[in-house]
């Protein structure tokens, strides 16, 4: 599992994200536009040949695998390319969640790239959101826990557009935490999921990262 650590603080977190999070918006807009554009042949080649340059431009420097998740020394996560909740990824809707008082809570809009059912939300991207929202849930203290078992059960076809998501910790024994999420559109639930979710017995890269840092710390002191 690739973890990082990067020696910087939290305006400089803000002013990286001032400049990937427009460029991701832009290629979410992309993604959009090339589902649902009516333009001719002609003009889908030309578009062709833009997007084949700026692919170009962007591959000049480009890291060997995934993005990773890198951490701040002050622990703040930057998993930007998280498939649903990343910064830098186009892919992600992007899921933001919020956790006030244990209960996670997000809004989000749905639209043509989420398509299963014609007009209607894939069920792998609700499993994909659920996941995630069962995952931050379970997270505590700087300790993430892993999907062990996700149970999802689909209750109607969720139309795309806006949609909540809401998920709470149902009982914890040892390692795990039991967690039950729910999707849900301005009528109500309509997916809803069980997620085991195990903090792993071994977990070398936060022991790495936690090292490091008292390493920084006694550098700078
Ligand atoms: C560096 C600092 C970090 C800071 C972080 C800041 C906060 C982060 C904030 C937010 C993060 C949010 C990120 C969310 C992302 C979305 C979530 C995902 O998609 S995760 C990817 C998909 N999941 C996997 O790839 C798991 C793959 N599986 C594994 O890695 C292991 O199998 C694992 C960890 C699940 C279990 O391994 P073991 O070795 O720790 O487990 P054993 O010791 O054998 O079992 C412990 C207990 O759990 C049960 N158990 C084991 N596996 C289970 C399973 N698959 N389902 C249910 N129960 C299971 C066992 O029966 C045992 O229970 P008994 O204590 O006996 O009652």
């Amino acid at each position: 599992m690739d973890f990082r650590l990067e020696d910087i603080d939290d305006a400089e977190v803000e002013r990286r994200l001032s400049i990937v999070e427009p460029l991701t918006d832009a290629v979410r807009e992309l993604v959009d536009a090339v589902i649902r554009t009516e333009v001719d042949d002609a003009e889908l080649v030309a578009a062709r040949e833009q997007i084949e340059a700026i692919v170009a431009r962007l591959r000049a420097q480009q890291k060997d695998k995934g993005y990773g998740v890198s951490f701040t020394r002050d622990f703040t996560g930057m998993p930007w390319g998280n498939a649903a909740t990343g910064a830098r990824n186009a892919v992600a809707p992007p899921l933001r969640i919020k956790k006030v008082d244990g209960v996670t809570r997000a809004d989000v809009v749905l639209g043509a790239a989420y398509e299963g059912p014609g007009g209607h939300v894939h069920g792998g991207i609700a499993a994909l959101l659920l996941d995630q929202l069962v995952g931050e849930t379970a997270a505590a203290d700087h300790m993430p826990s892993f999907t062990g078992t996700l149970t999802v059960r689909y209750l109607r076809p969720t139309p795309l557009g806006p949609v909540t998501l809401e998920g709470r910790v149902t009982g914890t024994d040892g390692r795990k935490t039991f967690v039950h999420g729910e999707l849900s559109d301005a009528d109500g639930v309509t997916v809803e999921a069980e997620a085991i979710m195990i903090q792993p017995k071994h977990f070398p890269a936060r022991d790495a990262i936690i090292s490091t840092i008292a390493k920084l710390e006694n550098e700078r002191s």
